[in-house]
């Protein structure tokens, strides 16, 4: 078959609407140039028929006189001349004369079946009188109106025909050009269009001019062209958010936290892999149940019931719950997990259901409880220490105030014990320790507390008594309890104690003064000979003389300038380099000589002589810390040991600001060291002045870790920036595997919460190699310098390469 152009064959094939505008416009156009053609001939007919007419008209008008004058005269061969001459006349084919009275003369014929038009008009002489001479009628044959009507109709059906024709087609051809094909390449690409090829803009074949632009078909590109816009943005969206939820729900599927979402009606939807690692419990298997009622005992969902009551109650009120909560696995077993309850909310604010996080806290509570039993009790006897024993002191005499008893307190110290310790060893030394906290114990009431205060010595509380005669009897019970030999390394041995006590309210109604008053008179026991006890007497308090003498001295001191700052390096465990230095107080007394901060620390707490001294000492150690700037280029931090009294001094942190300004230091070189007993309070206050500090820039860290409550919970509810182990822990770390690996635990705890580590008291290079190891980040201790005066750690800047990176 002949190929036809493309235009055409595009035409024949692919363009159904200009076959249709085609055929439309033929048959609108063919019945209107039929009823047109049926007008125009219908007039022209009408025109003929009234040529006729009026032929006959002029017939009547031209002839009736001569044809009147004719048939008077009789005259019959004008009358025939007359009458063929109306013959002649165009379409006239018949005469009919009547003449009067009865005869006729005929002319012409009439085909057969012919269609006629007749006028017929009288003759009259036109005399004296008017005389009727006949009547013409005059026919004339419609058949050549009739052909010539026919031949018209031919002539105009097919011109008109043609030219609709020729017209359409031309309308077609300029439609197709500027509309169908266009139409066309829309529903090609429509039809093509598919997530794969939305990229793709619709072009049509034409300029891109304004004018298209803005037309009907312009229009529709830019409406699909958009259309396609949005759905590619939509797809790129739904793509994006696609894969942000696969995202989210790996993370969530893989958290390292449990997490557990619940609907509107705390009804579980969905529990991660972590959850059922945790609890036990399949997450196909919880769907629908309550979280606080997995478990088929009912028992259990019991107890869970008040605590999710709560726990809903709050998350209500507050929008969050959050707690430690003992829960028990699938198979029984407990397990501590911190639990954070929040409601998930829509984007008009709605609650849609709840979200539960949860994290398996067990190992760092079993590690907090080894640390409050570390902070509250001695390791070796498993008695109370002395920070325990003071609590319990303090609880023994409010209650004795309240009900008017008396406390008894005993200051006990085994006679001879370096002795043993060092001919026998410290394994005996700690045997001895041992047995004789036991049969301390077994001399006391349930209610009384015997503790270890360190070293050789016990404390005893015997509270509620109602004379002091009962101490005395206690006394004599534990002295003769002594009085068998001990057994240490298969030897017999005699070890005795001295004892001295104090009662409350009778020597002091405060605890420091009984203990000190106790300690007095154990020295007293002690001179009169061992193995003795005796009650302490105003005489005894050569003590409390001292340290009136020394708070008259120290309320001097700064005045007198007696005060001298000495610093300590600390420094990077794994490279050794100078980080910064710990400032520590000495004074320089000329009767007392060098007192070190222990013995007037705590008087100057207990006097509140410590904020003017606190003070002079930020001041002078960011003059110090600005200076060494000076000195040697380098930014060496300054850590300040800061007093819980000073600490809640309402200038305090203004007196931080001005020590910083006028020094010119930036606050992020200065940390402040605050011990964990101040936070033991938990109050808004200390939390406030934390957040203070940390809003300045200032580093905050917790010194002597360990020796506290050392509740990690705090850690991370305070700002701190690092966490300083204490040296008792550094001493032992090498000696004691318990030691060890509570300060590798305490390494891990305080990175796990993002603080530093700092280990204090390090003496020996083994114990670096361990701390090295153990990743522990700086270290101070005698190992690197001991506390040098301002002047000597100048020179030891200079002369230690060892500096910050
Ligand atoms: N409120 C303030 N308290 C202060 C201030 N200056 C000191 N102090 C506190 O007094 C406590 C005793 O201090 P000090 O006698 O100076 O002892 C410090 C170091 O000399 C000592 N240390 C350092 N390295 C070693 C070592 O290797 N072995 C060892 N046996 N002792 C070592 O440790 C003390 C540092 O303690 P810390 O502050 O916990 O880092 C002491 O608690 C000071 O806090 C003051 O200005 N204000």
């Amino acid at each position: 078959m002949p190929k036809l152009p493309t235009r055409l064959q595009r035409f024949r094939t692919g363009s159904p609407l200009s076959f249709r505008l085609l055929a439309w416009i033929l048959v609108f156009s063919t019945v209107f140039t039929l009823i047109a053609s049926a007008i125009q001939i219908y007039s022209d007919y009408r025109k003929e028929l009234a040529q006729i007419d009026s032929r006959m008209q002029v017939v009547e008008s031209g002839y009736s006189s001569s044809l009147a004058k004719s048939l008077w005269a009789l005259d019959r061969n004008l009358l025939q001349t007359q009458m063929e001459g109306i013959l002649s006349l165009p379409d006239i084919v018949h005469l009919r004369l009547g003449i009067e009275p009865d005869s006729e003369l005929v002319m012409g014929e009439i085909a057969r079946g012919a269609d006629t038009r007749s006028h017929k008009f009288e003759i009259f002489h036109q005399g004296d009188r008017k005389v009727r001479l006949g009547e013409l009628t005059v026919t004339a044959d419609l058949g050549r109106v009739y052909q010539d009507l026919k031949e018209k109709v031919g002539i105009i059906l097919a011109t008109e025909f043609l030219k609709t024709f020729l017209v359409s087609i031309l309308i077609i051809l300029v439609f197709q050009h500027f509309v169908t094909r266009h139409l066309t390449s829309m529903a090609n690409y429509a039809k093509d269009l598919s997530l794969t090829n939305l990229g793709t803009p619709l072009t049509l074949d034409r300029p891109d001019t304004p004018s298209h632009r803005s037309d009907e078909i312009g229009r529709v590109t830019e409406a699909i062209n958009q259309m396609r816009e949005r759905l590619n943005d939509d797809m790129v969206r739904q793509e994006r958010d696609a894969a942000e939820i696969h995202k989210f729900s790996k993370a969530i599927e893989q958290s390292p936290s449990s997490v557990v979402i619940c609907d509107r009606q705390w009804r579980v939807e969905f529990a991660n892999h972590k959850f059922t690692q945790l609890t036990g419990y399949n997450a196909k298997s919880i769907v629908g149940r309550h979280p606080g009622a997995l478990s088929d005992n009912s028992a259990e969902n019991r107890d869970n019931r008040i605590l999710w009551q709560s726990i809903r109650l709050q998350v209500q009120r507050v929008g969050v719950w959050q707690g430690e909560v003992n829960s028990i696995r699938r198979n029984g077993e407990r397990f501590w997990e911190q639990l954070t309850v929040t409601p998930i909310k829509d984007s008009a604010g709605e609650v849609t259901g709840y979200l539960i996080l949860g994290e398996d806290i067990s190992i760092r509570k079993r590690f907090e409880q080894q640390l409050l039993r570390q902070a509250n009790y001695d390791i070796l006897t498993g008695l109370p220490n002395r920070m325990l024993a003071l609590d319990r002191l303090k609880l023994a005499l409010a209650q004795a105030r309240r009900e008017g008893s008396m406390v008894g307190v005993m200051f006990l110290d085994l006679d001879n014990f370096k002795h043993i310790n060092d001919t026998l060893g410290h394994d005996a030394g700690d045997s001895l320790l041992i047995e004789a906290a036991r049969r301390i114990s077994s001399c006391l009431r349930g209610s009384s507390t015997v503790a270890r205060l360190g070293g050789d010595e016990f404390l005893v509380i015997l509270p509620g008594l109602a004379g002091p005669e009962s101490t005395s009897q206690v006394a004599e019970r534990i002295l003769a309890t002594f009085e068998p030999a001990y057994a240490l390394n298969g030897q017999e041995v005699f070890v005795t104690t001295s004892i001295g006590i104090s009662i409350f309210p009778t020597d002091s109604d405060n605890s420091g003064t009984l203990l000190q008053h106790a300690d007095a008179a154990m020295y007293q026991a002690k001179h009169q000979g061992k193995s003795s006890y005796a009650h302490f007497t105003p005489e005894m308090s050569e003590v409390s003389h001292e340290r009136l003498q020394m708070e008259s001295r120290l309320r001097r001191a700064l005045e007198l300038k007696e005060f001298e700052l000495y610093f300590q390096p600390i420094v990077d465990t794994a490279s050794g380099k100078l980080r910064a230095a710990e400032a520590l107080l000495r004074w320089n007394n000329p009767v007392m000589g060098m007192v070190m901060p222990d013995r007037f620390i705590p008087l100057a707490e207990e006097t509140g002589l410590i904020i003017s001294i606190g003070e002079w000492v930020l001041e002078q150690a960011c003059s110090a810390a600005s200076g060494w700037k000076e000195q040697t280029g380098l930014d060496i931090g300054i850590s300040v040991n800061v007093s819980p009294r000073q600490f809640r001094d309402p200038g305090f942190i203004s007196a931080v600001a001005r020590a910083l300004s006028n020094n010119n230091l930036a606050p992020e070189r200065l940390e402040l060291e605050i011990t964990e007993r101040l936070l033991l309070d938990n109050s808004i206050e200390t939390a406030q002045i934390l957040k203070e500090l940390d809003r300045k820039k200032v580093r905050l860290s917790v010194d002597d870790f360990g020796t506290g409550y050392s509740a990690l919970s705090y850690l991370k509810s305070y700002p701190f920036d690092s966490l300083k182990i204490d040296r008792t822990f550094i001493n032992d770390v090498l000696k004691e595997p318990e030691d060890a690996s509570l300060v590798r635990a305490i390494i891990n705890m305080a990175h796990s919460l993002e603080l530093t580590v700092v280990a204090e008291g390090v003496e020996s290079e083994p114990q670096t190699r361990f701390l090295k190891k153990e990743g522990c980040d700086y270290s101070q201790g005698y190992f690197y310098s001991r506390p040098l005066p301002a002047e000597e750690f100048s020179e030891w800047l200079r002369t230690n390469h060892r500096t910050p990176n």
